[in-house]
């Protein structure tokens, strides 16, 4: 039977954030952004795995807000996509070649649990892996490097890629080592994949999973999760998990 692993890179220092922290340590509601991450992930599949990746110098971090029973600690990488590499490294001895592997940026605390379980609905029938993701919406531009328009981009087809983005271990492991070798610049697993020929589903995402990226979004994540609270009644559903996953 495969195994269900979250790994959330959460090494990052947060530059663009410009606050006295990184950014998954600032409060948000009066919880750190990392603790609502972890709560969603754990309400979506409490007995998956972690590995919870941290910078070596991280003075922040409280185990305390770690709901899962099975997890451990990795030191990160000097990229994302370093972090995520030790993680899968960290889990060699554990994990098994078809084990699901879901990476979640520890700065979207937003995403739908719901969301989660549909991806990993798709997950267990989709060998390429699959991501959330969401078609894009506003007219795109491209700049001609002086802060005039160059051209308009047709936005057909053209979708942002979120997280989580997962994969099977073994394709996932193998990807990265691939991308890494090659210096290729991957900012999302599946642009690793991709580069092995292989292509990820998409999966639609509910539109206001977003990454805690610059000051401003501190308050839109406030501002969703009132929101999300207000819509559902619970923004967190403890409905049983699908049939579809559960026995793989
Ligand atoms: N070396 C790194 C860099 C980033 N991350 C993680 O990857 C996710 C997405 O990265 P980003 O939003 O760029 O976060 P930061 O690197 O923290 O932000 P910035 O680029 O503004 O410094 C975050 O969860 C971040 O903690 C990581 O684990 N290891
Ligand atoms: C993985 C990601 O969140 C998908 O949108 C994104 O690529 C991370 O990018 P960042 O520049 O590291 O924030």
């Amino acid at each position: 039977m495969s195994r269900w692993w979250w790994v959330v890179p959460a090494a990052g220092q947060g530059r663009r954030m410009r606050a006295d922290r990184p950014k998954q340590y600032l409060e948000l509601d009066g919880r750190p952004v990392l603790a609502h991450t972890l709560e969603r992930l754990h309400r979506a599949m409490p007995e998956a795995g972690l590995c919870l990746c941290l910078d070596a110098d991280d003075r922040w971090f409280d185990p305390a807000w770690v709901p899962f029973a099975d997890w451990r600690r990795v030191t990160g990488g000097s990229e994302r996509v370093d972090s995520v590499a030790n993680a899968l490294a960290a889990l060699a001895e554990e994990a098994t070649d078809d084990d699901f592997v879901l990476v979640h940026d520890v700065a979207r605390p937003c995403v739908w649990v719901e969301d989660l379980r549909r991806l990993a609905g798709v997950l267990v029938e989709e060998p390429a892996g699959a991501l959330l993701a969401t078609p894009v919406a506003d007219t795109v531009k491209r700049d001609d490097g002086q802060g005039h328009v160059h051209a308009t981009v047709p936005r057909e087809g053209l979708w942002q890629a979120l997280t989580p983005q997962g994969f099977r271990y073994r394709l996932l492991r193998d990807a990265l080592a691939l991308a890494r070798s090659r210096g290729l610049a991957v900012t999302d697993e599946a642009s690793a994949v991709e580069a092995l020929g292989v292509s990820p589903r998409l999966v639609a995402s509910r539109r206001d999973n977003l990454k805690i990226t610059h000051p401003e979004d501190l308050a839109l994540a406030s501002h969703v999760l009132a929101t999300q609270a207000a819509l559902d009644g619970d923004p967190l559903p403890t409905s049983p998990t699908p049939q579809s996953w559960q026995e793989n």
